[in-house]
């Protein structure tokens, strides 16, 4: 039996892929599995129970990976499954920004009891008016699941568009259309662009990617969209584009206060995933990767430890372990099977950075007091019978 915790509300599509073999719990100290969605959970105390958290969407910066993987809890995350959600609130985006389309539409509102509404829309519609996207160019900045489903997407619209990915991955890579125009280099996307989207994590590398610097290379009159994280643009600076009218509109999912109320800002409340269909997948692949990881010891999509699977557990005993990735782990593990007479039918050991995995099958099952020596071992962070 398993205990699982939501900190935030999660899709019942994706949890009813739970049996019977699982309940859900309000306690911490009770749960095996936590399912988060955009709860910080940085400020969290996590009890020794916990064995996995799955993000219900992509980005993890709301969760301490670092930490989590020193206790030996595996961060799951679900690639792609809310980006066509993502995808269509950018399309918008470039839409709503090209025209004053929000502005009309309030100002239709402020002249509802106004009988000659109609004529007098045709004399005040040009202070509406803007420009088509056709023909535009566009650079988006991370070509992951939804930057490339973005890039396809104005490719069809009729744009031309930049991608710029140093570290894109062969599988997206063959999914962009061949129109797309390779940048090496992403001040040349600076440069060249008038629409710029942004599609990376938010991590050290990529905080504060949008500067005065950077701004100051773009073109007069650029429209900036930011569906990724806030603090990947120096907002700050962003205001003072905005105000001369280097930048047109900086539209961004990100509310805070200095962007809230802000001259030609478009802001909505996070609301790139908040559709049914991106919930429900992210739930269902969520669900999916903690039973796996619980039932059978297999890691699918973990963002902190390494992905590895010996397939459904239907072997006699099977133990997990996670561990540093140090020199000698795997011949001490074998000593101590060894010494207590168990033989290992089988065995994965992966790594990832300074983390590690091993799953070992044994001909027996493993006994509490096999556990507790492994778990002696200096480097080894947490030891679990799956079996
Ligand atoms: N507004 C919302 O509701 C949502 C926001 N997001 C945000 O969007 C981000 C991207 O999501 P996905 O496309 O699903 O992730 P992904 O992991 O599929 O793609 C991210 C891409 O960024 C690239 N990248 C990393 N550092 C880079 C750099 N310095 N320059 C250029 N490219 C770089 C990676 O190589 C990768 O291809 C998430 O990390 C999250 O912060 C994701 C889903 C919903
Ligand atoms: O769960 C949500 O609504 C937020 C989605 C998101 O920002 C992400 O997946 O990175």
């Amino acid at each position: 039996m398993f205990q699982y915790q939501c900190l935030n509300p999660i899709s019942k599509v994706g949890l009813d892929g739970f049996t019977n073999d699982y309940t859900k719990t309000e306690e911490i100290e009770k749960a095996d599995a936590i399912l988060v969605r955009s709860a910080s959970m940085h400020e969290m105390k996590l009890p020794e129970n916990i064995q996995a958290i799955a993000r219900a969407g992509a980005g993890v910066n709301n969760i301490p990976l670092q930490d989590c993987a020193e206790q030996g809890i595996v961060v799951f995350n679900t690639p792609g499954a809310n980006a066509n959600g993502v995808k269509e609130m950018v399309i918008a985006g470039m839409l709503l920004a090209s025209r004053d389309i929000v502005g009309g539409v309030e100002w239709v509102k402020q002249e509802k009891d106004n009988e000659n509404v109609g004529k007098l829309a045709e004399k005040q519609k040009k202070q509406f008016a803007g420009c088509e996207i056709k023909g535009k160019k566009l650079g988006v900045i991370g070509l992951g699941a939804i930057g490339a489903m973005v890039a396809n997407t104005a490719i069809y619209l009729g744009m031309e568009v930049y991608g710029y990915d140093p570290y894109i991955s062969v599988d997206t890579a063959w999914k962009l259309s061949r129109e797309i125009k390779h940048i090496a280099n992403v001040e040349d996307i600076f440069k060249e662009c008038d629409y710029i989207t942004l599609h990376v994590p938010l991590l050290d590398s990529t905080k504060g990617m949008i500067s005065k610097d950077s701004i100051a290379m773009m073109k007069d009159g650029v429209v900036l969209l930011n569906f990724s994280r806030d603090l990947l643009v120096d907002e700050t600076a962003l205001i003072d584009a905005l105000e001369t009218g280097k930048v047109k509109k900086y539209v961004t999912d990100f509310a805070n206060p200095t962007v809230a109320g802000a001259k030609n800002t478009l802001v909505t409340p996070h609301l790139g995933a908040s559709t049914a269909e991106s919930e429900d997948n992210c739930a269902c692949m969520a669900v999916k990767e903690l039973r796996d990881y619980l039932e059978n010891g297999n890691i699918h999509n973990s963002v902190n430890y390494p992905n590895c699977d010996m397939g459904i557990c239907g072997v006699a005993g099977r133990i997990a372990i996670n561990h540093k990735n140090v020199v000698n782990m795997i011949s001490q593990f074998a000593t101590v099977l060894g010494g207590a007479g168990m033989n290992i039918s089988d065995m994965t050991n992966k790594s990832k950075g300074d983390y590690a995995y091993t799953l070992i099958d044994l001909e027996t099952p493993a006994t509490q007091e096999i556990i507790d020596k492994l778990d002696e071992i200096e480097g080894v962070l947490k030891v679990r019978i799956i079996k």
